[in-house]
């Protein structure tokens, strides 16, 4: 049921629609003294006493492939999270409510016919012109050309001067990015050597873990299509999973010049309407497309046949859906190719923990590219020490020199600084006085061009006040910064340079980020400077220069995983570096030069900081080496989410044996969009005790009261 039940309901199928009827089906049921959606998961015949019948069918062909349900069914268990729900987070928003799916669209298209002539009215004859001109027209443009066309067109189909036709239209925008087709370069010994590797499992397929450890600018993606090319070849379909399709221009291009007219590519992104995503649906379940690119959500892409399912850059957080069904698309990976017996290509430059882990333990293949696809060296990565240098300057000198330099040479530069807006806070000058978000309790953040201070948790903003409401005085100071500010000094120090920015504010708009990504290929900017958006898989061949402004900021982050997460970030950024021609050169800015992370950037030693890493793990008993769940609850009232948690915590002793509870405690976020938050993290080194307790909370009649809320989070992410 698309409802909150966590157990699956049995119907009567009715006579008349014992005929339909088909797994995969979406029915309209009765429940209690309503309906409700239904999905159908199961036909068995058996005694029919006690059942309600089913009223309708709603779809005319199943919506869901069959071979999809077990990984359903085990996901919702894994998760603790109601089957129906699971069902409503694969399929296209829509389809899981009132059942009404989104009109299906048609588009015509205008064509000339044989016959010469010239209309008489003037839009008419411009109309046909552009119609002779281009061979045929869609309705859609000729509305954005002509406004109300209709009467025109009506005028010229009935001269038989237009000829038109109508077809359903699948509607994808994404489409709209150039591309030359490719054919592809010579591969490298190290690309050569991971297919032949890869390629028995592409031919005959059967589960297989494959890890693509490749340093950055390996060529990690022409593995990818090398790969998809040899699974479409041989009839079957491809998946590939990215963290952020909006952030991924460069890879959807590489794959449509590559398949273009050779296999049909379908891509799901964030941009989709309701209907788009809908049509999308459809044509990947009519076989219509042998290759899907998505983000977290498309790893339930409705793909038949499917042959490989590729997820890129692996490690990346956003992978984890931190609200509601809280599933890890990169886990679920696994277990869908696990159920239909395929090969699973993980990708990364830096693999997360596990990932690793599995592998030297034994459960997947590692494949390796040590050199950059070109031959080009990894650029040689600098420290600077900022205890060093005078207090509160955002650029050191060394910074500031290098980027002077590569000006001077006419090479791009790449700042990150991982912070948006222009100061993380607002301070009155005379009593101290900040601003806080009155909702998550945590500092609002600058914004200068926008004028507000906004909360980057609930996107709360108001204007500054024109005097502090403590104390009435009126110079309130700018504290700290953020790429907003970086950019503004940028552009005093270097007045002729084009600079542009990237992060979450600049790249709302619609195209916006591509058009950045696309005026640093075409050279129309010096220095970008950005969020951690900046580090993620660009390929920008003239950058030759990275700085990091605060690059130990992430390891003060009260997270056990901070280590891990720093490390990445460093690597991937300074992984921009240097992947054209001439060689590129990092400089990190940190407060903690003698951290064991920078050891491991500098050198360019993944291997090296693994080790250490999991060494640290074992002993403390953290993921891989143990399992976590947390269990978050949150409400309007504190002392009631406090009392509820207390509670909670009791009901769950006598614990199993293996299991720690840590906790209750306050999160790490104690309020956010309005509620107090409280956590009871769940610890133990095996998974069947973990599950067991899982189980009888499951079990619990109201495991928390009215006014606060429970959700359970299994191996969190984010723990915040
Ligand atoms: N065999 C090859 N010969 C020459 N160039 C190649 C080859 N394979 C890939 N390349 C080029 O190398 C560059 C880097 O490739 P790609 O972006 O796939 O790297 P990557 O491993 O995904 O890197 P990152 O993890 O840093 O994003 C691209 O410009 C790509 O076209
Ligand atoms: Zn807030």
């Amino acid at each position: 049921m698309a409802a909150p039940l966590t157990k699956t309901l049995s119907y009567l199928v009715p006579d008349a629609l014992a005929g339909e009827v088909r797994i995969g089906m979406r029915l309209s049921v009765p429940l209690g003294r309503r309906r409700a959606v239904g999905f159908l998961l199961e036909l068995t015949r058996g005694p029919a006493r006690g059942l309600k019948p089913v009223a309708a069918l709603l779809d005319p062909e199943p919506l869901i492939p069959e071979t999809l349900i077990p990984l359903f069914r085990r996901a919702a268990a894994y998760y603790q999270h109601p089957i129906g729900q699971v069902i409503a987070t694969a399929l296209p928003a829509g389809l899981a409510g009132r059942g009404e799916a989104p009109p299906v669209l048609r588009e015509t298209f205008y064509r000339p016919t044989a016959a010469e002539g010239r209309p008489r009215g003037e839009r008419q004859a411009r109309m046909l012109e552009l119609i002779r001109m281009r061979g045929e027209v869609s309705l859609s443009e000729l509305r954005q050309l002509f406004p109300s066309p209709y009467p025109q067109l009506k005028r010229l189909l009935e001269a038989e001067l237009v000829s038109c036709r109508t077809e359903e239209r699948l509607r994808d925008p994404f489409l709209s990015w150039p591309v030359a087709p490719d054919s592809g370069p010579l591969l490298t010994a190290e690309q050569d050597e991971a297919l032949k590797r890869l390629q028995p499992l592409l031919e005959a397929p059967r589960f297989e873990t494959f890890l693509l450890h490749g340093v950055t600018g390996s060529g990690k993606t022409e593995v990818y299509l090398r790969a998809i090319d040899r699974v479409v070849g041989l009839g079957r379909t491809a998946l590939v999973l990215v963290p952020e399709i909006a952030l991924t221009p460069q890879l959807v291009a590489r794959f449509r010049a590559r398949f273009a007219g050779r296999a049909e590519i379908s891509v799901l992104h964030s941009g989709l309407s309701d209907g788009e995503r809908y049509d999308a649906w459809r044509s990947i379940l009519r076989g219509r497309a042998e290759i899907v690119i998505g983000a977290r959500s498309a790893v339930f892409a409705p793909l038949q046949r499917l042959g490989l399912i590729v997820v890129d850059e692996e490690h990346e957080a956003s992978y984890k859906q931190s609200e509601g069904f809280r599933y890890h698309a990169r886990d679920l990976a696994l277990l869908r190719g696990q159920q239909q017996r395929i090969p699973v290509l993980l990708g990364s430059a830096t693999p997360s923990l596990p990932s690793y882990h599995r592998m030297v333990s034994g459960q997947g293949v590692l494949l390796t590219l040590r050199e950059r696809a070109g031959g080009q060296p990894l650029p040689t990565v600098e420290l600077v020490d900022m205890t060093e240098t005078l207090f509160r300057t955002l650029l050191s000198e060394p910074l500031v020199g290098a980027l002077r330099a590569n000006l001077e040479r006419g090479e791009q530069s790449l700042l990150l600084l991982n912070r948006r807006g222009f100061a993380p806070y607002l301070l009155c000058g005379s009593c101290g006085r900040g601003f806080r978000c009155p909702n998550c309790d945590i500092s609002l953040t600058w914004h200068r061009s926008e004028g507000s201070l906004r909360c980057h948790y609930c996107d709360f903003g108001q204007p500054p006040p024109d005097a502090c409401p403590a104390c009435g005085g009126i110079d309130l100071d700018p504290q700290g910064a953020g790429t907003e500010r970086l950019e503004a000094e940028l552009s005093e120090l270097f007045p002729a340079a084009r600079i542009a920015r990237m992060d979450r504010d600049t790249t709302s708009g619609k195209g916006a980020h591509r058009s950045l990504v696309e005026g640093m290929l075409a050279g129309r900017f010096d220095i970008l400077v950005g969020t951690q958006m900046v580090a993620k898989g660009h390929d920008f061949p003239g950058v030759t220069l990275v700085g990091v402004l605060n690059a130990d900021a992430p390891l003060n982050f009260p997270d056990f995983r901070a280590g891990e997460r720093t490390f990445a970030l460093l690597a991937q950024v300074a992984g921009r570096a240097g992947r054209g021609d001439r060689p590129g050169r990092v400089l990190l800015q940190t407060f903690s030069p003698d951290h064991y992370v920078f050891d491991a950037v500098v050198s360019h030693d993944y291997r090296r900081f693994c080790e250490a890493e999991l060494a640290a793990r074992r002993s403390l008993g953290y993921p891989p080496f143990g399992h976590l769940v947390n269990l978050v609850l949150a409400g309007n009232l504190q002392s009631r989410v406090e009392e509820a948690a207390a509670a909670l915590a009791a009901r769950l002793q006598p614990l199993p044996t293996g299991v720690e509870i840590l906790g209750p405690v306050p999160c790490l976020l104690p309020r956010l969009r309005g509620r107090f938050r409280m956590q009871i993290l769940l610890k133990a080194s095996r998974r069947p005790p973990l599950r067991q307790l899982l189980d009888r909370l499951a079990a619990l009649s109201r495991p928390v009261p009215a006014g606060v809320s429970l959700a359970v989070d299994v191996d969190p992410v984010d723990m915040f």
